[in-house]
């Protein structure tokens, strides 16, 4: 499994395009065929993505995590992607439309992904933290969730933002976890941009059309940079860095978290005209 080990806001004036891609961007999440995963020394989370491609895959453990099966010491949500698919948990089949949120809690040992039919293509978007005790699976329909209508179509960032995973909702014990649509003619997500210093996110930016890119902003606010994403990466954003990003289209993204707490407004604005 790649190791991205944590990093400090002091690097970032020395790093060059390249440097923070390779730090902060997961470009291959979604590989045909197989169970694709990243170690983020940030709060430790993993973050990958399955995509059964026809076939049947099971999600194992790993030796840089030292656990017999992926779920002895952590917990997961999972987003589904792609077009239908099933999550069999334990014996358990949990069938994930596009868009629907699973959540596998601790101490479950054998986790299978498929397609839900011939050809369905389903991509599973994998977010994994560690995991103090079980909470129960739960499985949470596209829409379903605690829904906030946020931004205006004036200044361009008219979105609907779900929660899956969260105080209110799906229980976890630290995985915070959704999913924010942009409305068409809408670009910027997350705006001000903010920071939460106790806890990692990482967004998954999805359905970004083909010729379109998302301009992803992180650091601190005196000293930000960007990254040019293109459709289902993912961006690490450590607890220091702030986050937000316009796209040249609408776009969706997962957005997901772990560490200090799960208070979904424990947010530090950083307005944009703070920003350098
Ligand atoms: O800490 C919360 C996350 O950054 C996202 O939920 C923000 C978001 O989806 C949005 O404003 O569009
Ligand atoms: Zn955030």
């Amino acid at each position: 499994m790649p190791q991205r080990y944590a990093t400090n806001p002091a690097q970032i004036p020395g790093m060059t395009t390249a440097d923070l891609r390779e730090t902060y961007l997961v470009p291959d999440v979604f590989v045909p065929g197989e169970v694709t995963v990243v170690y983020t020394h940030h709060d430790r989370i993993v973050l990958g993505g399955a995509v059964p491609d026809g076939g049947t895959l099971a999600l194992t453990g790993y030796p840089e995590i030292r656990s017999e099966y992926f779920l002895e010491h952590r917990e997961l949500g999972i987003v589904n992607v792609g077009g239908a698919g099933t999550v069999t948990a334990d014996g358990e089949v949990y069938e994930l439309v596009t868009g629907a949120c699973l959540y596998l809690g601790r101490g479950i040992r054998d986790v299978v992904f498929e397609d839900a039919g011939v050809g369905s293509g389903a991509q599973f978007y994998l977010f994994s933290a560690p995991a103090h005790t079980a909470y129960p699976a739960a499985l949470v329909s596209p829409g379903e969730g605690t829904v906030r209508e946020l931004g205006d179509q004036v200044t361009s960032n008219r979105r609907t933002l779900n929660q899956y995973i969260h105080e209110n909702g799906v229980q976890s014990c630290q995985i915070v976890m959704g999913v924010t649509q942009l409305h068409p003619g809408s670009m910027w997500n997350t705006m001000p941009a903010h920071t939460h210093d106790r806890r990692t996110e990482c967004y998954l930016y999805f359905d970004v059309p083909a010729d379109a890119r998302v301009i992803h902003l992180l650091g601190e606010r005196d000293e930000t940079r960007h990254l040019v994403v293109a459709d289902r990466q993912a961006v690490i954003s450590p607890s220091w860095s702030l986050h937000s990003g316009v796209g040249t289209a609408a776009y969706s993204f997962v957005w997901a978290m772990a560490g200090e707490n799960q208070a979904f407004d424990d947010m530090d604005a950083a307005p944009v005209t703070e920003l350098k």
